[in-house]
């Protein structure tokens, strides 16, 4: 047996409790729960084939009375005497993606983020859309090719047409951008044609993850007129491998900033879903932004009742995210689009300057929140390392 040592000022307290997914040299991929710097196998302390299994999934579709009493059983396990040979040191595990994603859904809920884009993608047009006040717009991505923190990311080709050039040629990306988001995973599905009220939210969602959705500008912006998004970003998005359950955020939640006008009677909810959560962004080990969550004009509870109010199912392990969080200031900036203003503004980056990634170039992003009691909530780091592209078969 042995007790477990706890920082007082460790962002993995016994007011967080994030769940993840770990494999060691002896076990293969299973549930584990975070406290200060060591991982603790709940299926060995807990004795419940439920947390035995490479995902969170089973976990998460038991609904919330459920997860509350697991929640109740670990606050108890951590602060007792734990079988040693069930607890690990972080950094001697491998953490794998602790969910087995099932949509995609990725939104566009802060307004200087969006106005930025307009200004830069449309400048011969009001930044912000006619329906941006009325709904949380948004889009579907793909969830195959949702990563965990530490996956390199191989810089994607595509067309590419710049405004001098008649024609689009192929090759690799030379816009290639982060997104720093969050993002919410749903655990209790619903059948076809049923809603959820953004009241309904924690009986759905059970946690949140740090997301970065890599984003290849030049794609992007050839390709995605009418119909939105594609392959610009849907060719990697990383999420942090720790699942922060929604009661540690309870510190954390806030009014959204005013929304004028009144969003529709399906939009509105009497509890509070805005989010104080700090974001990091760093480049190469250089912190170029601290995007706000606080800022955020749709609440996540509102985009998770906008996604149903077609009667669409919501599934046991969707993932939807906030879309890129930037606050008003320069350096809040949650998208390098932005940071650099199109390219046209380098940042410094250390020593060097850069515009848009480089192969090479690694990107941190990590986020806190407040906690009861003064502590602080952590989500652990979401990474990734640019590879150079690959050319296929000559046909670039
Ligand atoms: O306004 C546009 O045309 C483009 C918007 C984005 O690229 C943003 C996006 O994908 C959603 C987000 O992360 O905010
Ligand atoms: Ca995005
Ligand atoms: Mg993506």
């Amino acid at each position: 047996m042995t007790t477990l040592d706890i920082p007082v000022d460790s962002s993995f307290g016994i007011d967080n409790l994030p769940y993840g997914v770990f494999s060691t040299a002896v076990t293969g991929p299973r549930i584990g729960v975070r406290v200060g710097d060591s991982v603790v196998d709940l299926a060995a302390t807990l004795g419940d084939d439920v947390f035995a299994r490479p995902s969170l999934n089973a976990f998460m579709a038991q609904g919330r009375e459920r997860w509350v009493e697991v929640r109740r059983q670990i606050t108890e396990l951590v602060q007792g005497d734990v079988d040693a040979a069930a607890v690990f040191a972080v950094d001697e595990v491998t953490l794998h993606l602790p969910v087995d994603v099932a949509d995609y859904v990725d939104f566009y809920a802060s307004e200087n983020h969006a106005t930025n884009l307009g200004r830069l993608f449309r400048p011969d047009s009001e930044p912000l859309m006619p329906n941006w006040k009325y709904l949380p717009v948004g889009y579907h991505g793909r969830s195959s090719t949702v990563i965990v923190s530490g996956t390199d990311v191989i810089r994607p080709c595509g067309q590419r047409k710049t405004p001098d050039q008649d024609a689009p040629d192929f090759g690799p990306s030379r816009r290639l951008d982060i997104e720093a988001e969050m993002g919410f995973l749903v655990g209790v599905p619903t059948k076809l044609g049923e809603t959820i009220t953004p009241d309904q939210f924690a009986e759905y969602v059970f946690g949140a993850v740090v997301v970065n959705d890599w984003s290849a500008r030049d794609i992007q912006a050839w390709e995605y007129v009418p119909l939105g998004p594609f392959l610009g970003k849907s060719f990697a998005t990383s999420i942090s491998p720790w699942v922060v359950p929604l009661p540690a955020l309870e510190a954390a939640r806030i009014d959204t900033p005013t929304q004028d006008p009144q969003p529709l009677p399906y939009l509105r909810g009497e509890e509070k879903w805005g989010l104080d959560i700090d974001l990091s962004v760093e480049w190469n080990g250089h912190v170029v932004s601290r995007p706000p969550y606080a800022q955020m004009y749709w609440s996540p509870a509102q985009m998770l009742a906008h996604t149903t109010i077609n009667g669409a199912a919501a599934s046991t392990g969707d993932l939807f995210a906030s879309g890129t969080i930037s606050g008003p200031e320069k350096n809040q900036r949650g998208a390098f689009i932005e940071l650099t203003w199109g390219g046209k503004e380098p940042v410094e980056v250390g020593a060097e300057t850069r515009t848009f990634l480089e192969d090479g170039d690694e990107i941190v992003i990590s986020a806190t929140a407040p906690g009861p009691h003064g502590s602080r909530i952590g989500f652990g780091d979401v990474r990734g390392r640019i590879l150079p592209a690959v050319l296929t078969g000559g046909r670039q």
